[in-house]
């Protein structure tokens, strides 16, 4: 007898992590699935998997949290399994239902920022109130746990508030966000009153700046936005082989240390193919994934403040999108450069003999020969090193990460 096939397996988005929380605990209520006409809460599943039936929602250890199942108007009902165990302030995060058995009578406060004093003044005068910090992906001014570190703090200066946090995500479109915070919170409220504070009416507000915050919460405000010299980086080559990513990337390394300001990382091409990515071949899947492993390191060099500085050809837009999202996420910023030699002169250069094998076929899938490389339309900076010395050419990348207000190594310094 066969056993029945197994239930493929997919790890969502964080933004889908947090759409599914929603759907899961009936805080959109009577909506059930992604795909519904009109609604932002969209899945976004491998080409494999797009058929599929049924398809087990897991999270990033792998825990299976829903099953989604394919209806015929091809939206994905979700059917829940486990609630969301671990992360900062878990406990916080209660469903409208649970909501409604503990704290009914309250009046329910939307919060997307650090409270001000005058935010606070307002809601002295409510009585009993549940603050609702909207903590998901993209949504809150600060990172989601300091927002809820902030708003327990406003919570303690307030006579009578208790926190309540709601992984309430942004998806890009100011209108259809708009609609779904507003029929979220009335899924939390209930019947009881909901109370806007000034700044969700989009009202302009001349106190909200970081003086006007009580110290305890200015403290914690202070603590998510690092100084500009203190925010991680990732100083990202692009280009073909033989562009002059390394010899660039290996001087700006030399700039960043010997000024001995911050850490940093060197992320060779070369070098992760031989370590990190030992074994992987040239074919386009495997670049995305040299490419996203990359891209993990660099990110979490960049959450711990420190610099990184990659130089794989990275030869797909997509793959480069996808490790400027994951630095992004990681609340770092992501500097793409362009170095834009053209083939010609990469192949002129030829250095290590590799275009020459490749135009006789002796290498498939090389970069420019017989394997695309996508150019960049985001790049930060994009330079052609075309009979330019190395050091004019890198002044194009100083200028730029200066004139940027990323970091400024425009002077050598003198050992
Ligand atoms: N088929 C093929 N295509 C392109 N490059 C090839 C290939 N085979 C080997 N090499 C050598 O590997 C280096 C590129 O590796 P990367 O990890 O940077 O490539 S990728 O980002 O994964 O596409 C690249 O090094 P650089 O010259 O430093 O770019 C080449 O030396
Ligand atoms: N202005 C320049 N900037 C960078 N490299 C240059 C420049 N002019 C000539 N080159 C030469 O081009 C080659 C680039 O090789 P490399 O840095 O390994 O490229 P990649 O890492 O993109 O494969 C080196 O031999 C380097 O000396």
């Amino acid at each position: 007898m066969s056993s029945p096939a197994p239930v493929p397996q997919h790890y969502p988005s964080p933004r889908e992590l947090d759409d599914l929380e929603l759907l899961a605990t009936g805080a959109l209520s009577p909506h059930d699935g992604f795909g519904a006409p009109g609604s932002p809460l969209t899945l976004d599943l491998p080409e494999a998997l797009r058929d599929a039936p049924v398809v087990e929602l897991v999270d990033p250890e792998g825990l299976p949290l829903a099953r989604v199942h394919r209806e015929d108007d091809g939206r994905r009902r979700v059917e829940p399994l486990a609630r969301p165990e671990y992360g900062p302030f878990r406990r916080l995060y209660l469903s409208p239902a649970q909501v409604r058995e503990q704290h009914a009578g309250r009046t329910v406060v939307p919060v997307t920022g650090p409270l001000t004093r005058r935010d606070l003044d307002a809601l002295a005068g409510l009585g009993p109130t549940v603050l609702l910090a909207l903590v998901g992906h993209g949504t809150a001014e600060l990172s989601p746990v300091a927002t809820l570190r902030a708003t327990l703090r406003a919570a303690a200066a307030l006579p009578d508030a208790v926190v309540v946090a709601v992984p309430l995500a942004a998806h890009g479109d100011a209108d259809a966000d708009h609609g779904l915070g507003v029929r979220v919170v009335e899924a939390y409220a209930g019947g009881d009153p909901v109370h806007a504070l000034a700044e969700t009416d989009g009202a302009e507000d001349e106190h909200d700046d970081g003086d006007d915050y009580p110290d305890d919460v200015a403290e914690v405000v202070d603590a998510d936005r690092p100084a500009p010299d203190e925010v991680g980086l990732v100083l990202f080559f692009t280009g073909l082989s033989g562009s002059g990513k390394s010899t660039l990337a290996r001087a700006l390394v030399d700039r960043l240390l010997e000024q001995g300001r911050r850490t940093v990382t060197s992320l060779d091409g070369d070098v992760v193919r031989r370590q990190l990515s030992a074994g992987l071949t040239f074919s386009k899947a495997d670049r995305e994934t040299n490419i996203r492993r990359i891209g993990w390191v660099a990110a979490e060099i960049a959450r711990h403040g420190g610099v990184a500085v990659c130089s794989p050809i990275a030869p797909f837009d997509e793959t480069r999108q996808q490790v400027r999202a994951m630095v992004d996420d990681a609340g770092g910023r992501f500097f793409l450069i362009h170095v834009a030699t053209p083939l010609e002169e990469c192949e002129r250069r030829d250095r290590k003999g590799l275009y020459a094998k490749a135009r006789r076929g002796e290498i498939p899938e090389f970069t420019g020969i017989s394997s695309p490389y996508e150019e960049p339309d985001d790049a930060d900076v994009r330079v052609d090193t075309t009979g330019r010395t190395i050091d004019d050419a890198l002044g194009d990348v100083v200028d730029a990460l200066a004139a940027g207000g990323w970091v400024d190594v425009r002077v050598r310094a003198n050992g």
